[in-house]
């Protein structure tokens, strides 16, 4: 009695044991088109090959000048300019800007040679036929960007493995990289096993569940970026499942299973990976709460999860091992991701050592402070799953932490790296 049912290992420990049987990367490199890469990774890191704007531009409509020539300009004493004509967006100027010129510039367009500012259409006034008096001064650079104020021509603007945002595709698009190298999203087959389940169209009799797993997850690998592949509910049969699983490895990057992988009489997917090919099982149980009975294979170089079948669990579990396949095709650069947001620990939590553990919270402002409320409830409940905003971690050796601790918390729909 009392007696550990697995062997556990540690998060770490797990990844590196699989990171030994798998490619540095698996993910595979494509070309796209600029406007289908939203949302993928970078494969390469991208150096810009031309300045931007690359030109001397107003930011104004105005005029430009020589910022010298309004040195001292005031309402009472209007610094008196030529206007020698206009420059039209779009169009290079042809003549320079002479001392006591002026050109009439719109937002956005070149700046004359010669003149290095731009006055605001409103601090000037007209003085009689192609003249003006300007009322303010402006420094040189004033009102205009230089041609290599935004982007500089050789400059990395976006490592390797950078995450496509609408903004960044724009961006892209300013120094031309119309095709890019970006990573294929992973395929990622989704198993549920259990008798009990049923597809959430039916109506669970008695004793029956909906598959709620193969959602959360195929949900989850679409926000990654990945692309889920559904091969549905199979039963607590060895048979069936060594079968399906045969099918998704064939078709998929890395399965992931849910249910079945504890130690129970119908708990078979550990023997279904070990059974299927080399090297087989990896690993059989995480030192995490929840997410315990977690377990991890390799099949014909390809990764094979085994997560527990309480929904709460299972989404930990990818989390921990799943996702960071998903973000980096490997476990090597785990120290990227987004920033955790810093909280306070609204009640203690109590933790055992030697394993870490996973609290879902959610955020509330008071006073000044944001607090992070502990959501507590059986791994199996649904809805704390759903009221929290994130997770706070409590590291494998502590014993908990005191109530007004300060708290790192990992916010769901962010591109942390547990
Ligand atoms: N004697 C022990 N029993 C259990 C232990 C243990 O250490 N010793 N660990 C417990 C923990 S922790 C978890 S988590 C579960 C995980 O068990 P399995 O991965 O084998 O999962 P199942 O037994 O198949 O299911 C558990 C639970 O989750 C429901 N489930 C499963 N799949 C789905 C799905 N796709 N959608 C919705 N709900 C699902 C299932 O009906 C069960 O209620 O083991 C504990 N037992
Ligand atoms: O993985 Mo279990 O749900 O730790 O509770």
């Amino acid at each position: 009695m009392g007696e550990e049912l697995f062997n556990v290992l540690t998060v770490q420990e797990a990844r590196e044991k699989m990171a030994s049987c798998l490619p540095a990367d698996l993910r595979r490199i494509t070309r796209k088109s600029l406007l289908d890469c939203l949302g993928m990774r970078l494969a390469h890191p991208v150096v810009a090959r031309e300045d931007v704007p690359g030109f001397m531009r107003s930011t104004v409509d105005g005029y430009a000048v020589r910022a010298e020539d309004t040195f001292g300009a005031s309402e009472g004493l209007p610094a008196f300019f030529t206007v020698t004509g206009e420059v039209r967006p779009g169009v290079a100027p042809e003549r320079v800007i002479a001392p006591g010129e002026a050109m009439r510039v719109a937002t956005g367009a070149m700046l004359p040679p010669g003149a290095d500012a731009a006055v605001m259409v409103e601090y000037t006034e007209e003085a009689g036929e192609g003249c003006i008096e300007v009322l303010r001064p402006v420094g040189p650079g004033e009102n205009i960007l230089r041609p290599d104020e935004d982007i500089k021509a050789g400059e990395e603007v976006f490592p390797g493995n950078h995450l496509l945002r609408p903004q960044d595709i724009g961006y892209l698009a300013s120094i031309g990289e119309v095709e890019l190298d970006v990573f294929a999203p992973l395929r990622v087959g989704i198993i549920s096993t259990g008798d009990e389940l049923v597809p959430p169209e039916e109506k669970p009799r008695p004793g029956e569940v909906r598959d709620i797993n193969s959602y959360t997850l195929y949900s989850m690998v679409r926000a990654l970026g990945g692309a889920p592949v559904l091969y549905g509910v199979v039963r607590d049969d060895t048979g069936l499942l060594e079968n399906r699983l045969r099918e998704a490895c064939r078709e998929t990057d890395l399965v992931v299973i849910s249910g079945g992988s504890s130690v129970g009489t119908r708990d078979h997917t550990a023997g279904c990976i070990a059974a299927l090919g080399e090297p087989g099982l990896i690993f059989h149980g995480l030192a995490v709460r929840p997410g315990k009975p977690t377990l991890g294979g390799v099949v014909d170089g390809k990764p094979v999860f085994g997560l527990p079948g309480h929904p709460a669990a299972a989404l930990i579990s990818f989390d921990l091992l799943v996702s960071p396949l998903l973000k980096f095709g490997g476990y090597h650069s785990l120290s990227e991701g987004a920033s955790p947001v810093k909280a306070v620990l609204a009640r203690s939590l109590g933790s055992a050592p030697g394993r870490e553990e996973y609290f879902r919270v959610k955020l509330r402002r008071d006073q000044g402070r944001i607090w992070a409320d502990p959501i507590l409830g059986k791994s199996g409940l649904l809805t704390p799953m759903v009221e929290a905003d994130g997770i706070v971690r409590i590291p494998l050796e502590s014993e908990g932490l005191a109530q007004e601790a300060e708290v790192d918390v990992y916010l769901f729909g962010t591109d942390y790296v547990l």
